[in-house]
């Protein structure tokens, strides 16, 4: 909502746009709400939605977040099997791995978490998740799928971006959207998901020419660049909506959050921002895959 001021300095009347914080722990709360019906609907009838997780290596951040996704399993009644394999755990290992988990009925999703050693060939690893247990939108298959608009899960991050804008009914139809990033998992399924709700999508990336001046273009902002604080206040459009898909050690975003709240009109902080949305995804995903293994 504009908010007209006096500015001392310019000595009138000015409008400064007050920012609307997107509230990512109140998204993540709506969607695990909806969550739950469904966890006691699969308990009643004897069945556990259980999530495989998997970590290659002993990369401190990413047990973090793995343990993350464990403990919100368990505070909705999900049951999670988490599998730790050293990080010299060849390709060939791995795959048997994720096979195992793919042939046990008792698992509905699996989720392989990113990055692996590098002698790892991830895309194999993450298309040998079978298409149903793919609750982590990692194929590419589900990739294929989900870019076309049929039903299959989305990967968490990009899902989690489109739930806070549907959550706060951002306007997308004929928005400019900028992606900054293209990564398998994120920037490039987001800029798909945007364009699929009728966003004039531009993809940036570290070979772009004049990242900023697009930037400044744009109505929407994702930034998904692996950068600490690398979106600038003054490359942002007043009015712009911000969403920060970063997550740099410290729990630092992609964004300058300071230096860019004057000018937006909503962001997403880092934490509480898309973090925890992400993650409330990944329960969703794996109740459903549940529940349709179960026939629901
Ligand atoms: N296959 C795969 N799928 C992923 O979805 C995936 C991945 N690999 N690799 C790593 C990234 C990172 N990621 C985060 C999820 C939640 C928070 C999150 O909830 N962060 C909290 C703060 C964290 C804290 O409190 O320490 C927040 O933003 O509020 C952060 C990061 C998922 N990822």
């Amino acid at each position: 909502m504009p908010l007209y001021v006096f500015n001392w300095e310019k000595g009138m009347m000015s409008m400064t746009i007050r920012p609307f914080i997107l509230d990512g722990n109140e998204v993540a709360a709506n969607i695990k709400a909806l969550v739950e019906g469904d966890v006691k609907k699969l308990i009643a009838g004897g069945i556990i939605p259980c999530l495989a997780t998997i970590l290659v290596g002993d990369d401190p951040a990413s047990a973090t977040y793995v343990r993350m996704k464990a403990n919100a399993c368990k505070r909705l009644g999900i049951q999670s099997v988490r599998i730790e394999l050293p990080g010299e755990t060849t390709t060939e290992q791995l795959i048997r791995e994720i096979q195992q988990l793919n042939e046990n009925p008792g698992v509905h999703g699996i989720l392989l978490q990113h990055p692996v050693p590098h002698h790892i060939d991830e895309r194999a690893a993450f298309d040998a998740i079978s298409i149903e247990k793919d609750v982590d939108g990692v194929t590419t298959q589900g990739f294929a799928q989900n870019a076309f608009g049929f039903a299959a899960f989305p990967s968490c991050t990009p899902a989690a971006i489109i739930a806070i804008l549907d959550h706060y009914r951002l306007p997308v139809l004929g928005k400019h959207a900028v992606v900054i990033g293209r990564s398998p998992i994120l920037g490039k399924p987001v800029s798909a998901m945007l364009l699929n709700k009728d966003a004039t999508v531009t993809t940036c990336h570290s070979k772009t020419v004049n990242l900023e001046e697009f930037v400044r273009a744009a109505d929407i902002v994702v930034a998904a660049v692996g950068k600490p604080r690398f979106v600038k206040g003054d490359w942002v459009k007043p009015g712009a909506v911000v969403l920060d898909a970063g997550y740099n050690p410290g729990n630092i975003g992609d964004v300058d959050y300071e230096a860019c709240l004057p000018h937006v009109s909503a962001i997403t902080p880092v934490p509480a921002g898309v973090g925890p949305v992400t993650i409330a995804t990944l329960l969703k995903h794996t109740v459903a895959a549940a529940m349709k293994a179960q026939g629901y």
